[in-house]
Parts: structure tokens; sequence; C-alpha cells
């Protein structure tokens, strides 16, 4: 993962949710943490180009996020805040097989790489079953195998344990850890985060510590205190 943040700046309206940051990312395993409206998904968005910088740029892989916006999504796979919007198919392996679909690829080779992807997210027997009865940790898993099926090189995941019982968190915590993918976690939940290369920790649209897990987490405990 090769991510630049130029001066980048995001707002909407008058409103800066995130303020002038000039950042390297290429560590294999980011976290992004801070209180409720800081700046976190405002940031992991202009990874991908979900949102464009106001002024400045962000290149991700080597492109550009507002000129090079389908480079951009093909490098970069996003597990949304409530992934039950973004399994848009009634079946999951229906839902997970839209990937591959969409770039070209025969039955029977989306066939397995619908099966190789059930298997390595542990859900094979998810498979036939309807997204709207999944519990929260399944429907986290179902969306991310849609993502890991397009082959990202990079997967973002917003708040990931969110909602979560403590089982489906350790399930969909260890699920992550064994990801061969770069990863960037946004979330509250400091213990998933904990183990990562990286964390950043942003506060009113502004990054105020950037480092490891254990100092980032540190600082932010001296935040919210
Ligand atoms: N599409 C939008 N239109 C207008 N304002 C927005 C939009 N998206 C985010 N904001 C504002 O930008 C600021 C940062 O929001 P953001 O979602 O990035 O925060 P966050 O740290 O991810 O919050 P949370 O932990 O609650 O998910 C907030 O004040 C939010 O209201």
């Amino acid at each position: 993962m090769d991510v630049s943040f130029e001066n980048a700046e995001a707002k909407f309206g008058p409103r800066v949710a995130l303020k002038c940051l000039s950042l390297r990312l290429s560590e294999r395993r980011i976290g992004i943490i801070g209180l409720n409206g800081s700046g976190k998904s405002t940031f992991s968005r202009m990874i991908n180009g979900l949102v464009l910088p106001s002024s400045g740029r962000v290149v991700t892989n080597g492109h550009e996020t507002v000129s090079q916006g389908t480079h951009v999504r093909a490098a970069v796979g996003y597990v949304f805040q409530n992934p039950s919007n973004q399994i848009v198919l009634p079946l999951i392996k229906d839902d997970i097989a839209l990937g591959p679909q969409s770039r070209g690829l025969n039955k029977q080779v989306t066939d397995k790489a619908v099966r190789t992807v059930l298997e390595r997210v542990g859900i094979t027997h998810l498979a036939e079953r309807r997204a709207h009865e999944l519990s929260g940790g399944e429907v986290q898993l179902a969306a991310l195998a849609s993502v890991l099926v397009t082959s990202p090189d990079i997967v973002i995941m917003d708040e990931p344990t969110n909602q979560l019982d403590l089982r489906n968190r350790k399930l969909v915590e260890r699920t992550i850890h064994e990801l061969a993918e770069n990863v960037i976690v946004v979330s509250h939940d400091l213990a998933l985060v904990s183990g990562f290369d990286r964390v950043l920790m942003f506060h009113d649209g502004e990054l105020v510590a950037d480092g490891s897990a254990a100092e980032t987490i540190a600082r932010y405990r001296t935040i919210v205190a």
C-alpha cells in the first residue's frame, strides 16, 4: 500500500471535516481512532475517492483519486459502517458473484472465485442464505467476502465490530487479523487496533496523534479522560 495525502482537505459546504493534511501510509495494518465526528470516515473515504479533496490531492497506489477514480476503486475495497446496505442481491453467493461478473469473468470462474472467498472468510454455510436473515457478524463477513473477491490491494473497514456481541466481535477480529491484504480499520474498538503497525487519531477534523498503537491509544485515553 502506498497512500499519500498532499495538503489534502475535505469540506462539506462551509464545514471542514478534515483539516489540511499531508502524510504517507505504507504500513500493512493501520488503525484510525477518534471521537464521533472527528473525521475518521472522511479520511478513510478519501483514500478510495468516495470523498474527494476540496483542496490538495490524495494519491492511492500511484493513482490520483480525482482523475483516476476507477483505478483507485479497483485497488481499494471498502466495507461500510452499515454493511447490510452494500449487499444488494438477496442471496449471499449471488451478491459476492457481482464483483467477478462485472469484470467479465465467465460463470465457471466466477463460481470458483465465490467458493474460494466463502471458504477463506469461513462462511461457506451462508452461501444460500438471505442477507436480511443474517446476524451482524455474519453480515460483516459477507460484505468482507464481497470486497475480497475483487482482489483489492487495500481493504478499508469502517467500524467492523460496531454493535457486535463479544463472540461475533472475536470472529470478525480474528478474520481481520488473518487477512493477507493491507488493512485500514476505522474503529472505536481499541482492542481491535491494538496489534496494528500504526494508529492515527483524529480530533475535530485534525490528525492529532500518529504512531505505534500503544502511543496513539495512550494519547486517545488522555483526550477522553
Ligand atoms: N456527507 C456529509 N455532508 C455533510 N457533513 C458531513 C458529511 N460527512 C461527514 N460530515 C461531517 O464531517 C464531520 C466528520 O465526520 P466523519 O463521518 O468523518 O466522522 P467520524 O469520526 O467518522 O465519526 P463517527 O465516529 O461518528 O462515525 C462531522 O462533523 C460530520 O457531520
